[in-house]
């Protein structure tokens, strides 16, 4: 960042970060006092941890995208397309959809198998008692650390290199906002004000995308920027790939990532709470079909960001329009994430500026709240009712839930000024992720589908597979470079192998404590016997019967038959379409163009391009416009109300058909929001 000027003054960065996070907060804040008077919306601790349980599909794919959309997604997808070429961008974005599919399937079994739980950690609670539910706590409290540091330190290097703002200072203000909303709303102002941002966010990568393919005066053609592409790979070409030729999937450096990259994601959705807190949140039968939109809507996300601003920083770097003209980018302003906001500079000046900071600014705020929301979760339910006061009124837990909610986020906001003085990036960060937590994802999946997985094997196993995947990690740095820096820690193989033996070492684990101390024969009661918060209190206090607030209902024997029926064959559709994507996604489509070292032609190249920007376009109906449609009763009874022209629902009030939720009884008794 040396000697490249910030596009923008810091008045105009403080300006835009301290503006749009007031703007966030007071919004949300007005939309949960609306849903409260109009709706009767009663802030209890069920609603506040798991929105009533009642989010419909187009909502939880927006929360998906939205909270799957980190600071990372568009800056680290952007800075391997421009280290690796058109490879990157695929293998980020291949390699981070799969496990959102994949968890479509042990969401389904979370609902069915444990319907009234908070968080996966109480299920594990439920099946493997005290050890367990420590072990795996530790590894979601990590995951949800990391995610939040990538968040903090990746979103503050983009506002200081814009801006000049002290990286510091963007660090605090960064999530100020968040906290306002995220304390006063809890879940369902996460789910809403995801998405708010992932319209905001779809609309900046949309105009990104037409800019470098169709209308920017530099660049403005898949032709052009293909030319461009030659000859940046004549001057620099790629080591490892193909012809040197940025335009191929034939990279061994790329290839490299994209096994990387898998196995950190699957740490990063498998053990983060966010995840889990989704599936709860949603209805029964929106939880499928809202992961699989959320997870092939996201798919475009960084692969046409990436595709369109790492392809267009290439191209750019020779024309006197890129920040760092003449001279190439410094490679720790490519690990911190700088590729994004240069090339943004470059093709629209001040514009791509402004647009490139309300982009990191929706992506890090929203991935934010929903981090302080998992681990807000994690601290009321999992660690103050379970060890310190298990018969909390809901008043207490709500309690609890706002003093986690800001704690978090000022311990975030310390760790990451360590790590930015510790010179630790956003793209070092990213790949290291998996070393730490991913031994614990066999154990954690195994623990919702396999009734012989015994306590040893699924307490034991993520322990040793972490210290085998640090040893890995270490070792291979030091062999391949003789010392031990961020630097050699950083690099590809030894990351490499640390994430690998992370992930696979329980598979050795498993079955090795399995032969000792034999297979369990679980019958799943007691992850059914999780019971609801009480939130008498809460209901009492604001003059109405528990049972008519969101989550409040204690089900019949008959609706909860109806539901598992439901969900057990949610269940047997997601296995077999989940799996079906995720190969289409890992091989059949990438395999084949890895193993020929096809080099794309100029026609080839511009079909490329139009399918990812066809995705995103897409994408944005399925995600950014269903939603609206889709609460459309909720939304236009909640104005009427707040203009006086409607009905303020009131108990006993029978909702309109269509807005609730098909299989929450509780909605129609209270007339709750569908939103
Ligand atoms: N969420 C990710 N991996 O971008």
């Amino acid at each position: 960042m040396a000697g490249v000027p910030p596009a923008l003054s810091q008045g105009a960065g403080y300006g835009i970060v301290i503006g749009l996070s007031v703007a966030f907060a007071l919004v949300m804040i007005g939309i949960t006092w609306s849903l409260k008077k109009v709706n009767r919306e009663v802030q209890t601790s069920e609603m506040f941890n798991t929105a009533g349980r009642s989010v419909k599909a187009g909502l939880i794919g927006s929360a998906v995208v939205s909270s799957w959309t980190w600071a990372a997604t568009l800056l680290q997808s952007t800075t391997v397309c421009y280290k690796y070429g058109v490879s990157g961008p695929f293998w980020y974005a291949s390699g981070a959809t799969v496990q959102i599919l994949l968890f479509a399937t042990l969401a389904i079994e979370m609902k069915r198998r444990a319907p009234n739980a908070h968080t996966f950690l109480e299920v594990i609670r439920a099946r493997f008692g005290t050890a367990g539910h420590i072990v795996f706590m530790v590894f979601g409290l990590i995951t949800n650390i990391l995610v939040s540091l990538m968040l903090y330190v990746g979103g503050s290097a983009v506002v200081n290199a814009l801006t000049g703002m002290h990286t510091i200072a963007a660090i605090f203000i960064l999530p100020a906002g968040v906290i306002a909303y995220t304390v006063v709303g809890g879940l369902k102002a996460t789910i809403l004000t995801d998405w708010a941002n992932t319209f905001i966010m779809l609309v900046i990568i949309i105009i990104y995308g037409f800019e470098v393919y169709a209308s920017n005066p530099l660049l403005g053609s898949p032709a052009r920027v293909y030319e461009l592409l030659v000859e940046a790979a004549a001057r620099h070409p790629v080591d490892g790939n193909a012809g040197g030729s940025y335009l191929t999937m034939r990279s061994t450096d790329g290839i490299i990532f994209f096994v990387i990259n898998i196995v950190g994601n699957f740490g990063t959705v498998f053990l983060d709470n966010g995840y889990w807190n989704k599936a709860i949140a949603a209805s029964p039968v929106d939880a499928l079909p809202g992961y699989i939109l959320g997870g092939l809507t996201w798919f475009a996300v960084p692969w046409l960001t990436a595709t369109a601003m790492g392809l267009a920083a290439l191209a750019l770097e020779t024309n006197a329009a890129f920040p760092t003209f003449p001279d190439r980018m410094d490679p720790n302003d490519v690990s911190a994430g700088l590729v994004l906001p240069y090339a943004a500079v470059a093709l629209l000046g001040k514009g791509g500026a402004v647009a490139a900071l309300i982009m990191v600014f929706t992506a890090v705020t929203s991935a934010t709240s929903s981090e302080l929301v998992a681990v807000s979760s994690i601290c009321t339910y999992d660690i103050y009712r379970t060890y310190f006061k298990p018969n909390a009124s809901g008043k207490s837990l709500i309690w609890m839930s706002h003093v986690a909610v800001a704690s978090y986020s000022l311990f975030i906001s310390a760790f990451s000024i360590g790590l930015w003085y510790g010179g630790i990036s956003l793209g070092w960060l990213y790949l290291f992720m998996g070393v730490v937590i991913s031994s614990a994802v066999l154990p954690a999946t195994l623990t919702m589908l396999w009734k012989g997985l015994n306590k040893w094997a699924a307490c034991l196993s993520p322990i040793l597979g972490t210290c085998c995947s640090l040893i890995a990690w270490i070792v291979t740095a030091h062999k391949e470079s003789g010392e031990l820096t961020v630097d050699s820690l950083g690099a590809n193989y030894p990351m490499l192998a640390g994430n690998v033996t992370a992930l696979l070492s329980p598979a050795v684990f498993i079955p090795i404590f399995t032969l000792i101390f034999g297979m369990d024969d679980y019958d799943w009661q007691s992850m059914m016997n999780i019971k609801r918060g009480d939130d008498h209190d809460v209901a009492e206090a604001e003059g109405v019967n528990v049972e008519d607030t969101m989550g409040g209902h204690e089900e019949t024997a008959a609706e909860f038959d109806e539901e598992q029926k439901k969900l057990l064959h949610a269940s047997k559709i997601s296995k077999i379409m989940t799996t079906v994507m995720t190969i289409i996604l890992l091989v059949l489509w990438p395999i084949p163009m890895y193993g020929s070292g096809y080099i794309f032609s100029e026609g080839f190249f511009a079909g490329w391009a139009s399918i990812a920007l066809a995705w995103i376009l897409i994408s944005f109906l399925l995600v950014g416009v269903y939603p609206v449609w889709e609460g459309r009763v909720t939304i236009v009874r909640t104005i009427k109300g707040l203009l006086g022209k409607g009905d303020v629902i009131t108990e006993g009030h029978e909702a309109s058909p269509g807005d609730i939720t098909p299989t929450e009884k509780s909605g129609a008794k209270g007339g709750v929001s569908a939103l």
